[in-house]
C-alpha cells in the first residue's frame, strides 16, 4: 500500500495521562510534528510533561537517542494554558483525544467505543448526518487505538467509521507510521481486533480456571512454555496494572451485549472476583497476590 503525505503540521493531544503523554511524546519525537497538549488538571499536565522527560533522559542514557534529540522533542511540546482550555487547539490539522472515560462511560471503555458514533455526534445538532456538511464533519473522525505503554507499543489500530474519509484514513495511518508504529485496520465492531480476541482469551482461561480444569499456574505454564507467550492469560488478565479484572469484566460485558453472542458470555468467577472486589494488581489481590 502506498503512504501518502499525512500533511499534519501540528497536533493537539486532549489528556494529559498515560496515554495522551505517550501520544505526545511518540508525535514529537517520532513524528516531530509539533505538539499542543491539554488536560483539564493542571497537576496531570505537570506530572504528564515529568513523565516525558523521565522517558526522553532513559532514552538518551541508554543511548537510544541524542541529547539534541531529546532537547528538539521536549521544546516541541506545548501546554495549552487552562484560560485558554480546548480553544487552544484551534490551529491544529488533528486532534487526539485521551481522556478518561465518564464513569458510566468507564463501562464501556476498550469494547463499546463505536467509532461511527463519535463521528456522528461531531455533526452539529442543526446540520443534517445525511447531507453534504454532515458528511464532510463526520468524515474527519477517525479510530486511532495506541497501546500502552505508547512509547514502547508498536501498534496502532487503525479504525474507520462508516463515515471515515478515504483520505482521512490514510492520512492518519501515515501519521502513525511517522510516528515509529505498525498499523493494522479493524472495522468498527465491538472491541476491534484487539480486544475482540484478547478478552475472550482471557475469559476463556478463567473459564478453565472455574471449572477446576487446572491450576492457575499450569494454565499460565501452558500458553507460557507451549505457545510461547510471554506471559500466561492469568498473568496478562492484571499486567495492565491500572486496569485489572473490574475492567476486563466490562470490556467482556460489552463484547456480550454489543454482540448478543454467547461466546462472549463473562465468565462466573470473573464476576465473583469483581464483586469481591479483587481486581489485581491494581489493588493488591487478583488470582495472585500482589
Ligand atoms: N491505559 C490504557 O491501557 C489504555 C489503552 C488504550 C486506550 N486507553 C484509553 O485512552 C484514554 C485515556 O486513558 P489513560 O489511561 O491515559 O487515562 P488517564 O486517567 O491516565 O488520563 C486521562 C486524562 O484525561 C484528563 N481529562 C479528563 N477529562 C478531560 C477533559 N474533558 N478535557 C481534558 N482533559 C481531560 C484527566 O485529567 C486525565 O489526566 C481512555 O479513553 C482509555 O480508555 C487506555
Amino acid at each position: 500500500m502506498s503512504i501518502v503525505a499525512h500533511n499534519i503540521r501540528k497536533i493537539g493531544v486532549m489528556g494529559a495521562g498515560q496515554m495522551g503523554t505517550g501520544i505526545a511524546l511518540v508525535s514529537a519525537l517520532r513524528a516531530k510534528v509539533p505538539v499542543l497538549l491539554y488536560d483539564r488538571s493542571p497537576e496531570q499536565t505537570t506530572k504528564g510533561l515529568a513523565f516525558v522527560d523521565k522517558l526522553l533522559e532513559k532514552d538518551v542514557n541508554k543511548g537510544r537517542i541524542q541529547s539534541i534529540d531529546a532537547k528538539e522533542a521536549k521544546d516541541r511540546i506545548q501546554v495549552v494554558g487552562h484560560e485558554e482550555g480546548i480553544k487552544g487547539m484551534r490551529d491544529v490539522d488533528m486532534v487526539i483525544e485521551a481522556v478518561s472515560e465518564s464513569l458510566p462511560l468507564k463501562q464501556a471503555i476498550f469494547a463499546s467505543i463505536s467509532i461511527t458514533k463519535i463521528a456522528a455526534s461531531a455533526v452539529p445538532k442543526d446540520v443534517s448526518a445525511a447531507s453534504e456538511e454532515g458528511k464532510k464533519i463526520a468524515g474527519r473522525v477517525v479510530g486511532l487505538h495506541f497501546f500502552n505503554p505508547v512509547p514502547v507499543m508498536k501498534l496502532v489500530e487503525l479504525i474507520s467509521a462508516l463515515q471515515t474519509t478515504p483520505d482521512v484514513l490514510n492520512r492518519a495511518r501515515s501519521f502513525a507510521v511517522a510516528c515509529g508504529k505498525e498499523v493494522t485496520t479493524s472495522k468498527d465492531v465491538p472491541g476491534f481486533v484487539s480486544n475482540a480476541l484478547l478478552m475472550p482469551f482471557i475469559n476463556e482461561a478463567i473459564m478453565c480456571l472455574e471449572k477446576g480444569i487446572a491450576t492457575k499456574e499450569d494454565i499460565d505454564t501452558t500458553l507460557k512454555l507451549g505457545m510461547n507467550h510471554p506471559m500466561g492469560p492469568l498473568q496478562l488478565v492484571v499486567f495492565f496494572g491500572s486496569i485489572g479484572l473490574d475492567t476486563c469484566l466490562a470490556i467482556q460485558q460489552t463484547l456480550y451485549e454489543g454482540t448478543r453472542d454467547s461466546k462472549y458470555r463473562p465468565s462466573i468467577l470473573l464476576e465473583r472476583m469483581v464483586d469481591a472486589q479483587w481486581y489485581g494488581k491494581k489493588n493488591g489481590k487478583g488470582f495472585y497476590e500482589y
